[in-house]
């Protein structure tokens, strides 16, 4: 195996002389006290012609073989992620270092590789990487990643029943409401508040009540279909829009729900807790109402359902 060396020309002493040895089993001494994989690769055949100590212990001894044979597994020839294209300028000449990252397809450890193209001891123009292990970093990252992304699911979710909280359900209806603007088509609001829920907490506790609330949402979720948007707005308040729902389409859904909701018995000690709903719904048959409007009729029929005599529907129009 060839030692590495420099350019050609840079060379001041003819390559065999006892001090050139031992200027090169000094450099060796270095590079096999690195923590870190340093290899050298003809960058035309990718015959492997140096890897360090730390590189040997990780991949064996690389002697006659190509740096894909040695380096990553699987491969029946050069890598297609190889970094040779990104080392030479638009002359072929070196190009400075090339730094990427990459995940081992031998032992899966990531590496910061820093790669440069440079003219090996005897002419030909070699790739010199330092491969230095980053698998921890990389873990912690993944795991900042994961737990970021399950924070912000977590934003946009009610903590007691699982639906969409009440910022979620604005943020997916306005999506709703722009696709049914552009489409000129229908689209529903049901609201719906349950009744005399004060008298369940006071009566069996702020836990049972929760619990109430829990089967209420699994309730709602059995009755809706996949594009429609469940939410809690806050307290004992529920909403749903239904894209691409016309009013009788809307009042028979609203009742449906009220159906289940009203037969739904939760077991308490030796006691069933019944609990009923009043029902707002509001429809807008061309899509050019907004949100805020819709909700706002929505609570008008719901406000209506309650004065009416509660565990009903009522609609209110635009
Ligand atoms: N258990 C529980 N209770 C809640 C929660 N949020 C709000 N509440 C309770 O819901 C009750 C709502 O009471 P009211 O606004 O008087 O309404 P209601 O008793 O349902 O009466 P109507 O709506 O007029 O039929 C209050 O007792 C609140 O404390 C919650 O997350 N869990």
């Amino acid at each position: 195996m060839h030692s590495p060396g420099s350019k050609p020309e840079e060379t001041s002493r003819e390559p065999g002389t006892a001090c050139d040895c031992s200027r090169t089993a000094g450099f060796e001494i270095i590079l096999d006290s690195i923590d870190a994989i340093v290899y050298v690769a003809d960058m035309r055949t990718h015959e492997l012609l140096y890897l360090n100590s730390y590189g040997r212990q990780h991949y064996g001894d690389p002697e006659a073989l190509k740096c894909w044979q040695v380096l990553q597994a699987g491969q029946a020839g050069p890598c297609d992620f190889c970094s040779n294209p990104h080392l030479l300028d638009a002359d072929g000449e070196p190009a400075g270092v090339y730094v990427w990252e990459i995940r081992n397809t031998r032992t899966g450890r990531w590496y910061e590789c820093r790669d440069q193209a440079r003219y090996w001891s005897d002419g030909r123009l070699v790739r010199i990487e330092i491969a230095t292990d980053i698998t921890e970093r990389k873990r912690i990252e993944e795991e900042l990643a994961a737990a970021k992304h399950q924070a912000e699911a977590l934003a946009h979710v009610d903590e007691l029943t699982g639906l969409n909280n009440r910022r979620a359900f604005f943020q997916l209806g306005l999506q709703a409401f722009r696709q049914a603007a552009r489409a000129a088509g229908p689209i529903a609001v049901i609201m719906f508040d349950l009744d005399h829920f004060k008298q369940i907490n006071d009566a069996h506790g702020h836990l049972v009540g929760d619990k109430v609330l829990v089967a209420v949402a699994n309730g709602m979720r059995s009755q809706i279909r996949e594009a429609d948007i469940a939410g809690r707005l806050g307290g004992e308040e529920f909403a749903l829009i239904l894209p691409e729902t016309t009013l009788s389409e809307a009042l028979t859904a609203a009742e449906r729900l009220r159906g289940v909701i009203a037969a739904t018995r939760l077991a308490h000690g030796s006691i069933h807790i019944q609990c009923t709903s009043s029902f707002g719904v509001a429809v807008c048959e061309d899509g050019s109402l907004d949100l805020e409007h819709m909700l706002s009729l929505a609570d008008a029929g719901l406000y209506k359902a309650k004065r009416n005599g509660r565990n009903r529907v009522e609609h209110a129009g635009p």
